[in-house]
């Protein structure tokens, strides 16, 4: 039985609807890999998959509850130190202890180290950890591998693996090639950009939300 399905599923932002008529399953054990031009809504259909957006049309199955998303922000408290960032989720989550998360990651040496204190892909790897004391069994995740270097990401590769070796599932945006086998599937949203326009009222074209 699938994890999370989407039927006829369409997403928008800012009102106007980027892709549509999307079909999907993901099972225990398997990854798909999100893919397609900058703009074409991975980011929207993520977070529509993760229930934190609602579907302009269509329908997502999943219990939200079983999703743990990871999206471009790392989500830390710069004041506490690694080892505390993960036991905070740790107790949110009431997943399982932080110590094989920190070692997944290479984190263990910089467990007591303050989170503001991180280098960009130190802070990355500690917000992918997140994801092992979660304890979730679905991983939507939209980037993941910015700002890592290659022993990095492949470490994030080895996560994933053995996640999917435990039963969890992975959906992924990312432009890179993970490396994570023959099995992973791939879906490209180019075909799926919406013909169907607004959905909605959007902010006036002067409006600029970096510089207004
Ligand atoms: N806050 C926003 N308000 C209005 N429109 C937005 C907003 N954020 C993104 N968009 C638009 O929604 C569309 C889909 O964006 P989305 O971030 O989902 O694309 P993406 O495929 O993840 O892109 P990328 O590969 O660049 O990360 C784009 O055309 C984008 O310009």
């Amino acid at each position: 039985m699938a994890l999370v399905s989407a039927r006829g599923l369409a997403v928008a932002r800012g009102g106007r609807r980027v892709a549509e008529g999307i079909d999907l399953d993901l099972s225990a054990g398997e990854a798909l890999i999100l893919r397609g031009p900058n703009g074409i809504g991975k980011t929207t259909l993520l977070r529509t998959i993760a229930g934190l957006q609602p579907p302009a049309a269509g329908t997502v199955t999943a219990d939200p509850d079983a999703i743990a998303y990871a999206g471009h922000a790392d989500g830390l408290k710069g004041a506490l130190s690694a080892a505390e960032n993960l036991r905070f989720w740790q107790a949110v989550f009431a997943g399982p202890p932080v110590g094989a998360a920190l070692a997944a990651f290479d984190l263990s040496h910089l467990a007591a180290r303050p989170a503001a204190m991180l280098s960009a892909g130190q802070k990355r790897r500690l917000g992918l950890a997140r994801l092992l004391v979660t304890g979730r069994p679905v991983w939507v995740l939209d980037e993941p591998t910015v700002s890592l270097d290659a022993a990095s990401a492949a470490l994030f590769a080895e996560a994933v693996g053995a996640h999917l070796a435990q039963g969890g599932a992975a959906l992924i945006a990312t432009h890179v090639d993970l490396g994570l086998g023959a099995g992973v599937r791939v879906l490209d949203l180019s075909p799926y950009r919406a013909m169907t326009g607004r959905t909605a009222p959007r902010a006036p074209a002067s409006f600029d939300e970096a510089f207004g």
